[in-house]
């Protein structure tokens, strides 16, 4: 049976220090929800889910209420905890250490971790919601680590092309990934 996961990165946002769970969409951003939207109302989506944090929610809110559909968040499904410290290079420290998938760095969680979270909670959803699309609001990190259990191409080249929004279409037959699309065209 195809179940249909939409992978929704989320659309540009002010990077502020400390506002993780609350920042939410440029003026730019707020413009590619009216294309996110657009891109996606004729899929036949039936379920909505998202990451807990603000950005990734307000980026498919334009989807939810042209389907009347509610938003069910699920805290793990937030992006990665980086650190409870302010790292400098932050990205870069994110990149050279991809592949350590276990580590961490102080008061953060792994690559390891933030996977095995996330990947509890698309398991559930794969069975609950069998057979049916899906649209998930979700971020660079975590969304790159989710894709990466099912097929481990998925890696820091993926998450280093992603743009912001970006869109995938993901084909399951149960839990196997067949099929990965890129939707979104790309011209941001
Ligand atoms: O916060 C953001 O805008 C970024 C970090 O560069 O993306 P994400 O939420 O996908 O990690």
């Amino acid at each position: 049976m195809n179940t249909i996961i939409y992978m929704v990165r989320h659309a540009e946002s002010p990077y502020n220090e400390g506002t993780e769970r609350t920042r939410g969409l440029t003026a730019k951003g707020k413009g590619d929800v009216e294309k996110i939207t657009e891109i996606l109302k004729e899929e036949g989506i039936d379920v909505i889910i998202s990451s807990p944090y603000n950005r990734a929610i307000l980026s498919i809110e334009g989807l939810a209420q042209h389907l009347e559909l509610d938003i069910e968040t699920f805290e793990d499904l937030r992006e990665r905890d980086f650190s409870s410290e302010i790292i400098e290079n932050l990205m870069s420290v994110i990149s050279d250490k991809f592949y350590d998938f276990d580590y961490s760095l102080p008061g953060g969680e792994s690559n390891s971790e933030c996977q095995n979270r996330s990947i509890a909670v698309i398991k559930n959803i794969l069975k609950e919601h069998a057979g049916k699309k899906i649209a998930l609001g979700t971020h660079g990190l975590v969304m790159t680590l989710m894709m990466n259990y099912f097929d481990s191409s998925y890696g820091l080249d993926f998450l280093n092309q992603l743009k912001k929004p970006d869109i995938y279409k993901l084909r399951f037959e149960n839990l196997e990934l067949k099929e990965g699309i890129r939707l979104w065209n790309g011209d941001v």
